[in-house]
C-alpha cells in the first residue's frame, strides 16, 4: 500500500477540476456560437420562446423568474413546454431572445445582455430560475432588468458550463492542501493510505442488531453491521437492484438510534431527494438543503426553503420577504431609470436584512436536525459553516467526482460511501490525466474513439491511479475506485440479491463483473412479460426473458453522423459529450427499423408502451428512434448513460455498430453495456452485429457467445425489414 502525498494529490485534482471547467466553457462556447438557437434547444441546451410570467423573492432573497412558453408561439394554443434537457439546479443564462437568425453569439455576450441564475423548478409549463446577485440594474444587463421583465419580451434561455460546482470542489481542495500534517485526522490519513483503517473486531461485525425492516436480506444486515462497526470508512458495494437506498435507510435509522449526527450527500439532487422520500416516514428529525427537486409534499415539509418560510422561527423572515415584494412589484410601475436605481438601492437593504434573519433562522434548523441532507456539492453552503457530523454518508459515490466528495468529507470523521464501480463513473469531459511527475494524458471515457475501446484495463488503471506518491491522479478515478484500489475489499461489503432482473438477464453481468455472487429473489428471478399484471399474450416474444437479434451479415451497416454534412459539430467541441448531441455520433437505420418491429410486436401482445424503453449508446440514433415516441406514446428512448438508476420491464438495447473493422467505440467500456444490460426486469432484447462487436473486447467476446448460447437467438430477415422500413 503506497501511501499518497496529501497536498499533490490536492494540487493535482485542482490542475484537472481547472481543465474540466475550460473544457466545459470551451465546449458551450463554441456550441453557442456555431448553432442556431433553434439547434440548441433540439440538442438540449437551450429553449426559446418564453415569456416571464411572473418575478417573486426566494430562498437566499434571490429574485426567482417564472418563464413560460410564449403562447403567441404555441400552436396549440397549450401552453406547455417543449421536450428539453434543461433540470433543476442547471445553471443557465435567460436573455432577449436574438430576433430572426441573428448569428455569431458569444456566451460572454449573452451574459452581459442577460441574466446568469441558476433553474429550482422545471414544471411542465414553465421553468422557474432564481437570479444570481443582481447589481445595480436588477441583473437584467442592457436588456434593463428582466426581474421587472413582466410582459417584456421574448427570452430565451442558453445552459451554461457549472462553475458554482467548480468552485465547491476547487475551494475544497485548496483547504486540504494548504493542510499541515498536524491538522490530518486519522480520517484522512485512513483516506490517503497513510495509515490502515482501525480492524473492526469480528464480535462487533456480527453483533446483535435490532431492526426497524427485519426483512432485510443477509447481505444487506451484514453490509450494516460493517459500516455501524467500522471506524473511519465502509463501503456499500450495491450491483443493479440489490436495494442500496434500502440499505443506507436502515443505516441511518440505525445510526440516529445510537444518538450519532449524520450527514447525508449524494452527487445529484435526485439521488439526495430519493432519501429523504424513504426516510420521511419514519419521522426523524431531519433537514434538507438545497431547492428540492421533487414536488412530493413528503420533500418539501423537509426542505430547508420550507422550513424557513413556514417554522415559527421563520416568521420574522417573512416579514422582510413581504416588505421586497412590494418593491419588487412597485418596479414595474417605475417611471423612468432614476426611481428604477432608488427601488434597487432600498431592495439592496432590503436583502442584507433579509440574508441576516435567515441566517439565524437558518442555524437555529439546522443545529435541531440529526440528519442533514443535500448534494455532495450543496454541503458547502454557508447553512453548513462550523457543523459537525459524527457520520457522512455518500450515496452514489461511485458517480461523484472525487473532488466533489470531499466537500462533506472534510468536516467527517467516518464515512460511509454507497454506490457500484462497476456502473458508469461521472462523465468527464477534459482530457484528464495528470501526475505530478509526468504530464501523460489519457483519453476520457466519453470519446468514441478505437484505441479506449479494450475496456479490459479499468482494475489496473484503478490501481495505477492509486499508486505512488500523488500517484496519476484522474478524475475519472473515483473515491470509490481509490480507496478499494488503496485498502482492498476488506473495507467493502456486497449487496448480493438482486430484486429487478430475470435470473436469465442477471447471469452474465453476474459471472463477468459480480464474482458470480448475484441472487435473483425468489420474487423476480422467474417473472415474464406475459405474467404482468395485466393481460399479455403468451408468446415467443413474451414468455423470453433474453432475446438477441444478431444483424450479422453486413447488411445492416452503422453510418456515420460526420458523414453528414448537415450534422457536423463546431470543430472546437469535437469528441465532447455533448457533441455527440449535434454531430459526430452514428446511426444504424435497418437496427432502428428492427427496434420499431419489436416494440410493435410487444404492443401487439399486449405489453404497454410505458413498460417498454430503448436504450442505446449513440444519439444519433436515439434521434432516428424519436418517432417511435408518437407511434407508441409512453414508451421510453434514452441513452445508455441517461438511464443509468432506471428499470422496465422489457428493455431493448440498439448496440449501433457495424463495421467490417470491428470498431466499437462506446461499446468498449464496459461498465456501460453493464448499465444497459441491467436495466430491464422481464425481458432483454439485444438488437446487434455480433460480428463486429465481438471484436471490440474479450468482455465483448463472452458477452456474443453468451447471447449465442443462451438467448433465444434470431436472424433478420432484411426483405421483411425493408417493409417495416
Ligand atoms: N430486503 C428486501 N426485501 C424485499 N425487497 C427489497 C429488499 N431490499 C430492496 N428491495 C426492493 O428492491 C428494489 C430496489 O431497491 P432500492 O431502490 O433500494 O435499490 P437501489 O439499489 O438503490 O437501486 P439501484 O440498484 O438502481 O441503485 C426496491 O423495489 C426495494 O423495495
Amino acid at each position: 500500500m503506497a501511501p499518497v502525498d496529501v497536498p499533490s494529490f490536492a494540487a493535482a485534482q485542482q490542475t484537472l477540476l481547472l481543465a474540466e471547467l475550460e473544457a466545459e466553457l470551451a465546449e458551450t462556447a463554441a456550441l453557442v456560437a456555431g448553432h442556431s438557437p433553434a439547434a440548441l434547444q433540439r440538442a438540449g441546451l437551450a429553449v426559446t420562446n418564453l415569456v416571464v410570467a411572473g418575478t417573486r423573492t426566494g430562498f437566499g432573497g434571490k429574485t426567482l423568474l417564472e418563464l413560460e412558453p410564449d403562447a403567441a408561439t404555441s400552436r396549440s394554443g397549450v401552453a406547455e413546454l417543449p421536450e428539453h434537457g434543461i433540470r433543476t439546479g442547471d445553471i443557465l443564462v435567460v436573455a432577449e431572445q436574438p430576433a430572426g437568425s441573428a448569428k455569431k453569439r458569444e456566451v460572454r455576450e449573452l451574459e452581459r445582455k442577460g441574466a446568469r441564475g441558476v433553474v429550482t423548478r422545471v414544471a411542465r409549463r414553465f421553468i422557474a430560475v432564481a437570479l444570481d446577485d443582481e447589481g445595480e440594474d436588477g441583473g437584467g444587463g442592457e436588456s434593463g432588468g428582466l426581474a421587472a421583465g413582466v410582459g417584456a419580451g421574448r427570452v430565451w434561455l442558453v445552459k451554461l458550463a457549472d462553475d458554482v460546482t467548480y468552485k465547491r470542489m476547487n475551494g475544497t481542495m485548496q483547504k486540504l492542501q494548504k493542510m499541515s500534517e498536524a491538522e490530518h485526522s486519522i480520517f484522512i490519513r485512513v483516506l490517503f493510505g497513510q495509515t490502515i483503517p482501525t480492524p473492526v473486531a469480528a464480535e462487533a461485525d456480527a453483533g446483535a442488531v435490532d431492526w426497524f425492516d427485519p426483512t432485510l436480506n443477509d447481505s444487506q444486515k451484514d453490509a450494516i453491521r460493517f459500516a455501524l462497526a467500522s471506524r473511519e470508512i465502509a463501503l456499500i458495494h450495491g450491483p443493479p437492484g440489490t436495494g442500496k437506498t434500502h440499505t443506507l435507510i436502515e443505516l441511518i435509522l440505525q445510526l440516529v438510534k445510537q444518538n450519532l449526527r449524520v450527514l447525508v450527500c449524494g452527487p445529484s439532487n435526485i439521488s439526495v431527494d430519493n432519501i429523504v422520500e424513504r426516510l420521511a416516514p419514519h419521522q426523524v428529525p431531519m433537514v434538507r438543503l438545497g431547492h428540492p427537486a421533487r414536488l412530493l409534499p413528503s420533500v418539501l415539509n423537509h426542505s430547508l426553503d420550507v422550513l424557513t418560510r413556514t417554522s415559527e422561527a421563520g416568521a420574522i423572515v417573512k416579514d422582510v420577504r413581504a416588505d421586497m415584494d412590494t418593491k419588487q412589484a412597485s418596479l414595474r410601475k417605475a417611471r423612468n431609470s432614476k426611481e428604477r436605481r432608488a427601488i434597487y438601492a432600498e431592495l439592496k437593504i432590503l436583502r442584507k436584512e433579509y440574508r441576516e434573519r435567515e441566517r439565524r433562522c437558518v442555524s437555529s434548523l439546522v443545529a435541531a436536525s440529526k440528519v442533514v441532507l443535500a448534494t455532495c456539492h450543496g454541503s458547502g453552503g454557508f447553512q453548513l459553516r462550523g457543523e459537525e457530523f459524527d457520520v457522512v454518508i455518500i450515496d452514489e459515490a461511485s458517480q461523484a467526482l472525487e473532488a466533489q466528495c470531499w466537500v462533506p468529507l472534510l468536516s467527517a470523521k467516518k464515512a460511509v460511501c454507497a454506490g457500484d464501480h462497476l456502473q458508469l463513473p461521472p462523465t468527464i469531459k477534459s482530457l484528464n490525466s495528470s501526475s505530478s511527475s509526468s504530464a501523460s494524458k489519457k483519453k476520457s471515457s466519453n470519446s468514441s474513439t478505437a484505441d479506449d475501446a479494450k475496456g479490459e484495463g479499468d482494475a489496473a488503471k484503478q490501481k495505477e491511479a492509486a499508486a505512488g506518491g500523488a500517484g496519476r491522479v484522474s478524475l475519472e478515478t473515483t473515491l470509490f475506485d481509490r480507496l478499494l484500489a488503496l485498502h482492498g475489499p476488506s473495507i467493502k461489503r456486497m449487496l448480493t440479491t438482486q430484486y429487478r432482473m430475470h435470473e436469465k438477464i442477471m447471469q452474465f453481468p453476474s459471472d463477468e463483473l459480480y464474482e458470480s455472487k448475484l441472487v435473483a429473489a425468489e420474487a423476480v428471478k422467474a417473472r415474464l412479460l406475459r405474467d404482468l399484471t395485466y393481460p399479455v399474450e403468451p408468446n415467443d416474444d413474451t414468455t423470453e426473458p433474453l432475446i438477441f437479434i444478431d444483424t450479422q451479415g453486413g447488411d445492416f451497416p452503422e453510418k456515420n453522423e460526420d458523414d453528414d454534412e448537415t450534422a457536423s459539430a463546431a470543430g472546437a467541441a469535437k469528441k465532447t459529450s455533448k457533441s455527440r448531441l449535434i454531430g459526430d455520433s452514428k446511426s444504424n437505420e435497418m437496427e432502428a427499423a428492427l427496434v420499431r418491429q419489436h416494440v410493435r410486436r410487444l404492443v401487439e401482445s399486449g405489453v404497454r408502451p410505458e413498460d417498454i424503453a430503448v436504450v442505446t449508446p449513440y444519439n444519433a440514433q436515439l434521434a432516428i428512434l424519436a418517432p417511435l415516441k408518437d407511434a407508441f406514446p409512453g414508451i421510453e428512448l434514452g441513452s445508455v448513460d441517461g438511464f443509468q438508476g432506471r428499470e422496465k420491464e422489457a428493455v431493448i438495447v440498439s448496440l449501433v455498430r457495424s463495421n467490417p473493422e470491428g470498431e466499437v467505440g462506446f461499446l468498449g467500456e464496459k461498465r456501460r453495456l453493464n448499465v444497459a444490460m441491467t436495466r430491464p426486469k422481464r425481458s432483454l432484447t439485444v438488437i446487434g452485429d455480433s460480428e463486429t462487436v465481438k471484436k471490440g473486447s474479450k468482455f465483448l467476446t463472452r458477452w456474443m457467445s453468451f447471447l449465442e448460447d443462451n438467448a433465444d437467438l434470431r436472424y433478420p430477415d432484411v426483405s421483411l425489414l425493408a417493409l417495416e422500413a
